[in-house]
């Protein structure tokens, strides 16, 4: 697989603030990138920057593929966080305006199946719920035939069903060799939809690699939370196991029968006690020292 995207060495500050420093990674075509990070961790920056939106202070992005005639913005398609949809029109107006704009209604009624918009074309844009939002937001995005997707916070809002229906979206556009890169502070999302993820926290990228990949280089055990009124039981026995960071405490065990026989021992009760395995949010958590979300 070759690299469809490639960012380097990214650099932007607002006066005294340093909002991505050094930022770079390559995305390989036909692969979903996640860019991940609590808020203010430097993820819209970054993504505007590689969108040509905002100028960076240094740095540059390439796409080795793109055809000498087409222009950066004719290769790519973004979906942004907040997009002002005009008022009074109807979801199937708004399209033909976007495909208009290319001269292309070429992939119009394809995009309007792909993107489950068949039952609501007639509806004003501004009575759409926030899924059937998305999807049409993701449509304008991909109305010129874009080859590379750029999706800032695609999620954000929607409640639990519609965002499974967007990742449905998002798999099946990577289906069609498309390369998407998005900007997430959901975990189980870029779990699910993210091929290679990069962390960012204050403005640099902290880990990246694919998500199965970081779990198991940073975690060889399972973990055991308890509630952390517990800590001073634990502390003989497992202080150097143990890590207090959140409201509970993480107990990472290589061995959870003999960890847990030793709960017992110490007559801890097991109705309170949670085994999983390690995800990106303990990863974060691990790096940082600090949540996801504050
Ligand atoms: N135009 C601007 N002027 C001044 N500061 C800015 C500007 N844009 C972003 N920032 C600051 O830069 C930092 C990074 O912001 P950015 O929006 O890139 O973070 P983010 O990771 O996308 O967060 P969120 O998840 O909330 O969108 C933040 O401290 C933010 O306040």
């Amino acid at each position: 697989m070759t690299d469809a995207i490639i960012v380097s060495h990214l650099k932007k500050s607002f006066d005294s603030l340093v909002a991505v420093n050094d930022v770079s990674f390559s995305v390989k075509q036909g692969t979903c990138f996640g860019l991940l990070g609590p808020n203010g961790a430097g993820k819209t920056t970054t993504l505007e920057m590689i969108e040509g939106l905002l100028k960076p202070d240094h740095g540059e992005i390439n796409y080795p593929h793109k055809p000498d005639h087409l222009n950066t913005q004719e290769f790519i398609g973004i979906q942004f966080q907040n997009t002002a949809l005009q008022d009074h029109i109807t979801v199937y107006e708004s399209l033909s305006m976007f495909a208009d704009l290319y001269s292309n209604r070429e992939h119009m009624d394809s995009l309007i199946t792909l993107c489950a918009l068949q039952d609501y074309l007639q509806q004003n844009t501004q009575k759409l719920s926030g899924g059937q939002r998305q999807r049409l937001l993701l449509a304008l995005a991909l109305i010129h035939n874009p080859q590379v997707i750029y999706l800032d916070e695609p999620t954000t809002g929607l409640d639990p069903q519609s965002r499974r229906n967007f990742w449905e979206l998002v798999k099946k556009i990577k289906s069609q060799g498309k390369t998407l890169l998005l900007t997430t502070h959901y975990m189980d999302e870029a779990q699910i939809l993210c091929d290679e993820i990069a962390i960012m926290d204050r403005g640099t990228i902290i880990a990246q690699g694919a998500p199965t990949q970081l779990l198991k280089q940073h975690f060889s055990s399972n973990l055991i939370r308890l509630p952390s009124t517990f800590l001073d039981k634990l502390q003989t026995s497992f202080k150097d196991r143990i890590d207090q960071s959140q409201d509970y405490i993480e107990l990472a065990s290589e061995n959870v029968e003999l960890d847990i026989q030793a709960l017992l021992r110490l007559n801890i009760p097991l109705q309170d006690l949670y085994i999983h395995k390690p995800n990106l949010e303990d990863l974060f958590i691990s790096l940082t020292g600090h949540q996801l979300r504050g």
